[in-house]
């Protein structure tokens, strides 16, 4: 089957591979030059586990190719995926314009029939404008698709050729059809195509990220809880994941959730909810509980400290939002080095993949280190902030002759209390009593 992506961004770039991987004839279009220049010269511009292989695979086989031209790359396409951000808008509803502007852009364009697909995350209603944006000027007959997708960074090839489930909002037989026919290679493993409505479709997707990040911030509260109480959030974790109407899954507390999409998604839907004049409080508790989360180390920091922090080293390991990405969209690293900058700290921070991001914005503020163990050098502390497996199981006794003192933040709960007892170092982590010595 011929197809388009347009946006060739993160899910744009999963997708048009993964569907060129599947047999079928892609063309990814993007507004950025340099990024469609970077592409053409094989360069891909995330790191995503995985991508590579397939990304040179379909490259070289002539299946994948990418253009700034909308007219060029959807030409004879059947399938035509919008992939565009849907950013938080000044109200934190999501921003619409990229969706609503190729929309109007594909009208007089459109040569033949072609199912244009939502793959965006979108605010119910939006596939209604996405058509009235088309109808006004198409010529043709067309059909607009909802289908949310549910890939986790660092996990996307995985998530997208195995997918949990596919969801279809339309109520177009054609459509279906199509639809049912470009995924039928990602789901023979049994898992269903799930087909519904439009507004069925663009809901479900908030439903999941807000459903999640709730799942993450109660166990974030049950850890704050157990904290005062003298109780332990991982022995709780493993005695509720174990029943399987709650799930292993999504149950590990830290320093609250980042990413590009958790915190604009439960902001969106809030703002859904306010626009039809319902109070979504649970929402509401979600975003309040969050955003005190990301701040949970700095006090715990700085009564260590004294209650003063200027001159003090920190050394950071970990900046991206979660390990296998190098994405810091909402990273609880970016919060916590700004308020330890403002108490006066000094940074000294590694992560594997995501410093060049994180030097895009903080500049020499922060001292970037080539390797973890670089960046604990002469530092009165170290803060976890990211757990990369690398950070799991270090050489402690490298660690006990760089670090200035033997004391460990740990956001993401990396060790085991006891281990930090044999080896003597004063460790805080998130709803786990504190070793000290
Ligand atoms: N990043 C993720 O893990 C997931 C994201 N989503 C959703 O997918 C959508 C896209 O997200 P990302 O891929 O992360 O965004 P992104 O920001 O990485 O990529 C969007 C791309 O669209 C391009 N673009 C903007 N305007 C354009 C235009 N008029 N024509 C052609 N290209 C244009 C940009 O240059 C950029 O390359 C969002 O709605 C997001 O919520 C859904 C599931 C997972
Ligand atoms: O809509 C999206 O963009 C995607 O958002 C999330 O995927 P992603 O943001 O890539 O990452 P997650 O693995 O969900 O992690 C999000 C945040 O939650 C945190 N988290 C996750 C799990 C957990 O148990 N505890 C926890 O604090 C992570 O550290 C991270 O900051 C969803 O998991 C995907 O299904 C969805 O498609």
């Amino acid at each position: 089957m011929k197809i388009a992506v347009v946006g060739t961004g993160y899910v744009g770039l999963v997708t048009g591979t993964c569907f060129a991987e599947t047999g079928n004839q892609v063309t990814c279009v993007d507004i950025d030059e340099r990024k469609v220049e970077k592409l053409n010269n094989r360069i891909i511009p995330i790191y995503e586990p995985g991508l590579d292989v397939l990304f040179y695979r379909n490259v070289e086989e002539g299946r994948l190719k990418f253009t700034t031209n909308l007219a060029e790359g959807i030409k004879g396409a059947e399938v035509i995926f919008l992939a565009l951000p849907t950013p938080p808008g000044e109200d934190g509803s999501a921003d619409l314009k990229y969706i609503l502007g190729v929309a109007n852009d594909l009208g007089p364009i459109l040569e033949q029939y072609a199912v244009i697909v939502d793959k965006s995350t979108v605010p119910v209603g939006t596939a209604e404008k996405v058509h009235a944006g088309i109808a006004k000027n198409a010529k043709v007959d067309f059909d607009v698709v909802s289908n949310p997708e549910f890939l986790r960074e660092g996990v996307a090839v995985e998530d997208f050729m195995k997918p949990d489930r596919v969801v279809i909002g339309t109520k177009s037989d054609k459509a279906k059809a199509v639809m049912n026919r470009l995924y039928a290679p990602l789901v023979r493993q049994g898992n269903p195509v799930i087909f519904m409505d439009e507004r069925s479709a663009e809901m479900t997707k908030y439903a999941a990220n807000a459903f999640l990040a709730t799942k993450i911030t109660f166990m974030n509260e049950i850890a704050n809880l157990c904290e005062k109480v003298g109780a332990n959030v991982d022995d709780i974790r493993k005695g509720i994941g174990t029943d399987s109407r709650i799930g292993k899954r999504f149950l590990f507390a830290g320093i609250g959730y980042g990413g590009s999409c958790f915190p604009k998604d439960v902001q969106a839907l809030a703002k859904t909810a306010q626009e039809y004049d319902y109070d979504f409080r649970v929402l509401k508790s979600v975003m309040d509980v969050n955003a005190g989360q990301k701040k949970r180390l700095l006090p715990v920091i700085k009564q260590h400290f004294g209650g003063d922090l200027k001159g003090k080293t920190i050394a950071i390991w970990g900046l991206a939002f979660k390990p296998y990405t190098d994405d810091i969209r909402e990273a609880p690293a970016l919060d916590n080095i700004r308020d330890l900058l403002a108490e006066g700290a000094k940074i000294t921070a590694y992560d594997p993949e995501a410093m060049e991001n994180v030097r895009n914005i903080l500049g020499n503020q922060v001292t970037f280190a080539h390797t973890s163990y670089a960046a604990l050098d002469d530092a009165d502390a170290l803060v976890i902030m990211t757990e990369w497996p690398m950070f799991r199981t270090p050489e402690f006794e490298k660690m006990n002759l760089l670090l200035k003192n033997k004391v460990i933040f740990d956001g993401r709960n990396v060790y085991e209390l006891d281990q930090m007892r044999e080896l003597g170092y004063t460790y805080y982590s998130i709803g786990r009593e504190a070793v000290t010595h």
